[in-house]
């Protein structure tokens, strides 16, 4: 299981990482779409990369917005998986 990082770490990492926020153990993004079909499309982009790295993101939709909360569940925290997972879906368009 990956290691929970440290508050330095997080801070590190955080800082070259752009349009993500940390709060309380998490790194979330949220997403603007034009209608609410573009953001279903965008969370079906979320799968295959989800999947490979056997990392989840939790997923609110609202309408056009999608929330994306990474933290890794089994570890009780941020670890370096999220941060890999949070970079490739800032790649996401
Ligand atoms: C066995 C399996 O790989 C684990 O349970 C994975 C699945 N996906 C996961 N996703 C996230 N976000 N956190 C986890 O702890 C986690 N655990």
């Amino acid at each position: 299981m990956a290691q929970l990082l440290t508050k330095t770490e997080i801070h590190k990492l955080a800082n070259s990482l752009s349009g993500w926020t940390v709060e309380s153990n998490k790194l979330q993004t949220l997403r603007k779409f034009k209608d609410f079909v573009a953001a279903i499309e965008f969370v079906n982009k979320l799968v295959e990369p989800a999947e490979s790295a056997a990392h989840h993101p939790d997923i609110e939709i609202s309408y056009n917005k999608v929330k994306v909360t990474l933290t890794t569940h089994d570890a009780g925290g941020l670890t370096q998986e999220d941060f890999d997972l949070a970079a490739i879906i800032s790649q996401i368009v």
